[in-house]
């Protein structure tokens, strides 16, 4: 997919990862729109990003993904004043387990609300051009994180309703390929004052600290830069692509029949 004229959806844009994936999308020459619950984060970056790369490439939209009311507008607004929503980043998340109800709610359920609401746009069975959808989930969705049990549920749900949507749009013509991105440890807000997002677990933050000096730790450049490998590769339908540091790797998984 070349990115020239399209249009993409990032969720949790403001910040981190998801401010990267923007930078990205508008540097490949997509229309970005940004969508965060943190309003005073986003309203800054769109400021800066109109210097950037001119007026007309960029909104920003506060949204929280728990809402389905403002997940349906915020996309509907997208799709009016740009033309359409060709890529759709559903990348917003949290790391708390002692609210681990939200954890579940933003992560896995608000993966979810943004990948159905983004289909009613972008399926060709509804009349739309198609297009990628791109879940954030983490190496925690591969393997298990001992000191955060609930995030790596979340975690492993996203890939494993992003492999399942992603067979379901490929058997029904939808027009969409769907894919998971599992990023290692990345320096971003959501990977500091660990201990206290730990919980009940917060006994266990050396040993995840220890676990991320091991394995190093990523740059939010180096995540964007394997979203748009995701998004560009025509071929690139149900994969998980995990990123570390020093390597890269699409996910095989055991076939049980
Ligand atoms: N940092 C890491 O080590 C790491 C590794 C792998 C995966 N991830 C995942 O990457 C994604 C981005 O994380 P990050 O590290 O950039 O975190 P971050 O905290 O730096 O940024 C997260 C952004 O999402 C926004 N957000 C959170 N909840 C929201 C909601 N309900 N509605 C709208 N916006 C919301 C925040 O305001 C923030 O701007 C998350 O899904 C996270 O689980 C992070
Ligand atoms: C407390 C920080 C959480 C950061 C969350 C973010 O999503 C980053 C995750 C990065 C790495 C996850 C690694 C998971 C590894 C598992 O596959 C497994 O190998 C861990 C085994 C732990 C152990 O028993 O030593």
């Amino acid at each position: 997919m070349a990115l020239d004229g399209k249009v993409a959806v990032v969720t949790g844009a403001a910040m981190g990862i998801g401010k990267a994936m923007t930078e990205i999308l508008l540097q490949n020459g997509a229309k970005v729109a940004l969508l965060d619950f943190n309003e005073t984060a986003g309203k800054s970056l769109l400021e800066a990003l109109k210097k950037q790369y001119g007026q007309e490439k960029t909104l920003f939209l506060t949204c929280d993904i728990e809402s389905e009311e403002q997940t349906k507008a915020a996309l509907q607004t997208t799709r009016e004043t740009f033309g359409g929503i060709d890529i759709m980043c559903n990348n917003a998340g949290i790391l708390n387990e002692s609210t681990w109800e939200k954890t579940v709610s933003i992560n896995l359920m608000g993966v979810i609300r943004g990948t159905y609401l983004a289909l009613e746009h972008m399926s060709k069975l509804n009349g739309g051009q198609g297009g990628v959808i791109i879940n954030t989930a983490s190496m925690a969705g591969l393997g298990p994180l001992p000191s955060c049990p609930v995030y790596t549920a979340s975690k492993h749900g996203v890939v494993g309703f992003t492999r399942a949507i992603a067979a379901a749009s490929s058997a029904l013509g939808y027009g969409i390929r769907i894919n998971v991105l599992c990023p290692g440890f990345v320096q971003t807000d959501l990977f500091s004052n660990i201990p206290a997002r730990l919980g009940k677990f917060s006994l266990l933050a050396d040993a995840t600290k220890k676990m991320a000096e091991k394995m190093e730790t990523l740059s939010v450049s180096e995540v964007a830069e394997c979203l748009l490998e995701l998004v560009v590769d025509e071929m690139k339908n149900g994969e998980a692509f995990m990123v570390l540091p020093k390597s890269k790797k699409y996910m095989t998984f055991p076939v049980l029949l």
